[in-house]
């Protein structure tokens, strides 16, 4: 199950036999491996590096998670990273967003290239009285 590095990790950790967390910052991949020591999350490891690079490396070495976890930057997942996703063919991605816009490029993407259909939109107002809103949706794999 790999994830946006910190918070989803943790909380996942009890309900999976195995996570896995990707993070460009090395600062907070450190911190991410205190939290999980600290919480006991024996199942969940960390790894530096482009969630783009290191999914398709784990994919070609024959890893499947059950459960993909993405928390992009405004600008949205990379085009090699949402390939990589559909060749994983998870039973579910849950794709968390600041942005609208690459929320719904990245979607059409993912709902294009067959074996997802989506679930579920919850738009979150987190910064209220502002234009930003957090978004979170649900995709799971065609006949589930
Ligand atoms: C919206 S934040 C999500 C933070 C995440 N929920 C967490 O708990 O760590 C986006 C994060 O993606 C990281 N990031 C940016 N580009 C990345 C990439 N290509 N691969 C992996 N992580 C990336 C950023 O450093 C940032 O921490």
């Amino acid at each position: 199950m790999p994830t946006a590095a910190r918070a989803p990790s943790l909380w996942l950790a009890p309900h999976a036999k195995e996570v896995r967390g990707i993070e460009v910052v090395p600062e907070a991949i450190e911190d991410a491996r205190r939290n999980a020591r600290q919480n006991g999350a024996a199942g969940a490891s960390f790894y530096v590096g482009k969630a783009e690079t290191l999914l398709p490396e784990w994919i070609r070495a024959g890893f499947r998670p059950d459960v993909i976890v993405v928390d992009p930057p405004r600008t949205g997942c990379d085009r090699a990273l949402l390939t990589a996703i559909l060749a994983a063919q998870p039973k579910r991605l849950v794709y968390v967003s600041c942005n609208p816009s690459t929320l719904a490029k990245d979607c059409k993407m993912l709902l294009e290239g067959g074996g997802f259909r989506l679930d579920s939109v919850q738009p979150v107002d987190m910064f209220p009285q502002t234009a930003h809103v957090e978004c979170c949706v649900v995709l799971v794999r065609n006949g589930r």
